[in-house]
């Protein structure tokens, strides 16, 4: 084996790196790439906890910026062999305009891959999403799917459009060419909903449990199945695309890869409980307490709210008509591809994976334990 100096000769840059998946991305990275020399996170809000990881061997390199300029993200990908890019505005629920949404997810992509082309770097990982596909607005189930499953993929809301364009932009540049004359090599990752230690919407979930008394009422049917994936197997399978593209760009390049491990299959809300309900948390229902027609009346209501409010003040409830079209439509992925093409085995196991959360949740403020 080469010694460390040898082996130490790679600069990585993830973008998004303080966000929930790009933290455990980038911890990742630093305990599972011996081949790391530097590693650049940048990022529109930089994390404190940044500081603890600048003492160890690998050079950290922590870099304030936005995606959507063109000469920032220029500066922090020149010298990059591997470039991570995960950051994202991930808004489901109105509080940004669909022009931001855009400028971020499709403008701050083609940044990214501008960048690449001019600087020289090679290798492109892009963190796409279950969304790219569906659920779609008329509500099709998609029941235990692969990447060749069949599926109308239409969508009208701006995050689901916002990533569909990007990851296809990122697709489109595999093999441009990138200064030096060497092809870029591209895959974009889609994963399903993501979980674990520092997942907001959890953590209101959580907190609404709190001020109901320990109680949760069901929204969803229970038979709804929606896919969900630990965010330490995504950021697992971000690390070893990055580590097996070099070798593997013939077959990998241009891929794209849902992103699974060994999470059951439940709705929504019953799997939140597998974290919530050992904290303490019940989930009131076996079938949904309010009807169907009235939860869409609801919604309609919110979205009603929040535009007439816009003016004075952001209204931004977790119910909109987007939300419970996929909280309520079945999504499910079913596929070996990243195993047959990289040799992707989660990380964590199922086990691993709710320990994991569940500690977190636990050691949430205002914890009932
Ligand atoms: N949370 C989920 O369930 C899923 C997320 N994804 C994708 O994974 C990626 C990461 O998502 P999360 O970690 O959940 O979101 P997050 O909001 O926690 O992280 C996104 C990060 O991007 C940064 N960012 C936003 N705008 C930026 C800009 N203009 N310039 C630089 N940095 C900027 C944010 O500051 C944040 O740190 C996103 O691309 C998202 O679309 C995909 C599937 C599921
Ligand atoms: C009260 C409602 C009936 C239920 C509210 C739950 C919703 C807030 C969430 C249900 C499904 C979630 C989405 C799903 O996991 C897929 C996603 C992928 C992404 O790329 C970003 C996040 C999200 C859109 C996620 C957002 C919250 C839900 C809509």
């Amino acid at each position: 084996m080469a010694d460390s100096a040898q082996a130490q000769k790679l600069v990585y840059l993830v973008t998004g790196g303080c966000g929930f998946l790009g933290e455990h991305v980038v911890r990742m990275l630093l305990q599972q790439e011996p081949r790391l020399r530097e590693l650049r996170i940048f990022d529109l809000h930089l994390g404190p906890w940044l500081e603890e990881l600048k003492t160890g061997p690998v050079q950290v390199t922590a870099i304030q910026g936005d995606v959507t300029q063109a000469h920032e993200v220029a500066a922090a990908v020149a010298g990059a062999h591997v470039v991570i890019h995960t950051a994202g505005l991930v808004d489901v629920f109105g509080r940004a305009s669909p022009e931001t949404i855009h400028e971020v997810n499709v403008q701050g992509t083609q940044n990214v891959i501008e960048a690449c082309v001019q600087a020289g770097t090679q290798f492109l990982v892009y963190t796409s999403s279950m969304e790219v596909v569906g659920p779609n607005i008329k509500g099709h189930p998609f029941y235990r799917g692969n990447e060749d499953t069949p599926y109308e993929a239409i969508h009208r809301h701006p995050y689901p459009c916002s990533k569909a364009l990007a990851e296809r932009l990122v697709l489109e540049a595999n093999g441009r060419k990138v200064r030096g004359g060497l092809p870029l090599v591209t895959c974009a990752l889609r994963p399903t909903g993501i979980y674990g230690e520092g997942h907001q919407i959890m953590r209101d979930f959580y907190h609404q449990g709190l001020r109901l008394g320990g109680r949760l009422f069901r929204a969803v049917p229970a038979s709804v199945e929606h896919g969900r994936v630990y965010v330490g197997n995504v950021a697992w399978m971000h690390v070893l695309v990055a580590r097996e593209l070099e070798q593997r760009a013939a077959l990998m390049g241009g891929q794209v890869y849902f992103c699974y491990d060994k999470s059951p299959y439940k709705s929504y809300e019953d799997f939140n409980m597998e974290f919530l309900g050992p904290c303490g948390l019940r989930l009131v229902g076996t079938r949904p307490l309010l009807p169907y027609w009235l939860l869409v009346f609801l919604a309609a209501l919110n979205a009603l709210l929040q535009w007439l409010l816009r003016p004075l003040l952001l209204y931004a409830p977790l119910l909109n008509p987007y939300t419970l079209a996929v909280a309520n439509t079945t999504f499910t992925v079913s596929t070996n591809k990243a195993q047959r093409h990289f040799g992707y085995e989660p990380l964590f196991s199922w086990e691993d994976s709710r320990t994991r959360t569940i500690r977190w949740v636990q050691a949430m403020e205002g914890s009932v334990q």
